[in-house]
Order: C-alpha cells, then structure tokens, then sequence
C-alpha cells in the first residue's frame, strides 16, 4: 500500500518548509504540485488573488468550504489579524488528518477550527457550536453542486450580513454554473469575476467574488 497524494504532499511540507512559517508551507506545496504532482490547490495564481481580496476584507470571522490539503487555510489565515478566526469544513476525513498536519507545521492552529463533516449538515449548526454570529469571509472551494444549495443555506441561517464577501473558486473550471448565474442576476449579490488560470495549467478558471447586499 503506497503513499496518498496528500500524504506526498505533506511529505513535501514537512521536508521543504520551515516550521511555524505559513508562507514557506504556501511555498512548498506550490512547488510541489508545480513540479511533481498536480493537486487541486487553490495555487499561487488564483491564490494571490485571495490574498487581495482577504487584505481588502480584513475579516475577523472567516468560513471556508472544502480544506483538501489546507493550502488556501494556510494562505488566508496568515493574512488574518490576531484575533481573527477561521473555520473550515473538510469532508474527508484522510483529508482532513493531513490538513492538521499541514496547518500545525505552519504554527497557525490557535487561527484556524477545522470541522469533519458536510457542509448540509454543519452550517446550520455553526451558530451554536461557535458562537458565531456572521462571517465576513466565505470561501468557497468544496463539492462545485454545492456551492448554490450552501449558498442559499447560509442565508437562510442568518450567517452572512450586508458586506458578507463570499470567493468562489473553480467558477470556471471544474466550473459551477447555476452558483454564477444565482450570485450574478440576484438583487441580493454585487459580483465581480477575476479572470486566471486553474492552478498549476494554462486551462481557463477563475473566481468570483459576491458581496451580498442584505
Ligand atoms: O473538486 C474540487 N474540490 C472539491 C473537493 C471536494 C471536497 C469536499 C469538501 C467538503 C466540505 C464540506 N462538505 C462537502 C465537501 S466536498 C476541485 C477540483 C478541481 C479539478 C479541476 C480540473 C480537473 F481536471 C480535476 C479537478 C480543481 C479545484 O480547484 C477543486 O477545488
Ligand atoms: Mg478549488
């Protein structure tokens, strides 16, 4: 029985990566998935994009859909401020383990809550297992057929406020058609798509960014 492709990745982190330093754990898994294995990272192209729309926000309560290897938890969490949290939602639980691994290397486990389980049946519960009130920050980067339904549930449990910005990845490519035409013909939505490149390719992808109105 061989290794998995997030047990490599790790593998990567932990050889390449100094620890306790977020950006050279950012660092290691791009080369690594750049050179020697592609991996469903957010990358270094989109990933600069969410850099700059997190630097905009500047949020204290940040969600994030689908955490694989937590290449984009790393990312956004050490861009957040000290008390700043973030909480992400892993399916997988081998994705899951690695990803704890992965976010411990990179010092940032008192920033980041990484919940097992789907979407469906955590976000109505994040209010009360968190003491969440709303996010500022949504990122979404899990099953792409979910990205409207958990939109809709988001709103409909009072967890997104007027400003909320919610960053889709993968709009393009693997692509998620119904969540661009609900986020972009919606009174409730100002969206903005940010043309780019699925990570570590040439092929089309990019984001889009919605600020939901209230
Ligand atoms: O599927 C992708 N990402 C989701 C993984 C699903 C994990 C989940 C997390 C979770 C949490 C809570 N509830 C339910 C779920 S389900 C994904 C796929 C590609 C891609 C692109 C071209 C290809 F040829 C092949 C793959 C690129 C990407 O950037 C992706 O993000
Ligand atoms: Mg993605």
């Amino acid at each position: 029985t061989g290794s998995t492709r997030p047990q490599r990745i790790l593998r990567a982190v932990q050889k390449n990566a100094t620890r306790g330093d977020p950006c050279s754990v950012v660092k290691a898994i791009d080369d690594y998935c750049r050179h020697k294995e592609w991996a469903m990272n957010v990358g270094d192209e989109k990933g600069c994009i969410v850099d700059s729309v997190v630097s905009e926000v500047k949020p204290t309560a940040v969600l994030e859909l689908g955490t694989y290897c937590a290449y984009s938890t790393v990312r956004i969490a050490s861009l957040l401020s000290p008390n700043a949290k973030l909480i992400t939602l892993e399916f997988n639980s081998d994705y899951a383990a690695i990803a704890r691994e992965v976010i411990a290397w990179a010092g940032l486990q008192d920033k980041i809550q990484l919940v097992e389980g789907a979407s469906g049946e955590w976000i109505p519960r994040l209010k009360e297992e968190f003491g969440i009130e709303t996010f500022d920050l949504i990122f979404l980067d899990h099953w792409k057929d979910r990205y409207l339904p958990d939109t809709k549930l988001l709103e409909k449990c009072g967890l997104l406020r007027p400003g909320t910005v919610l960053l889709a990845d993968n709009v393009i490519c693997p692509g998620t058609p119904d969540y661009l035409d609900y986020v972009r013909n919606s009174q409730q939505y100002k969206s903005k798509f940010f043309k780019s490149h699925l990570e570590y390719t040439q092929e089309e992808d990019g984001l889009e960014k919605s600020v939901f109105l209230g």
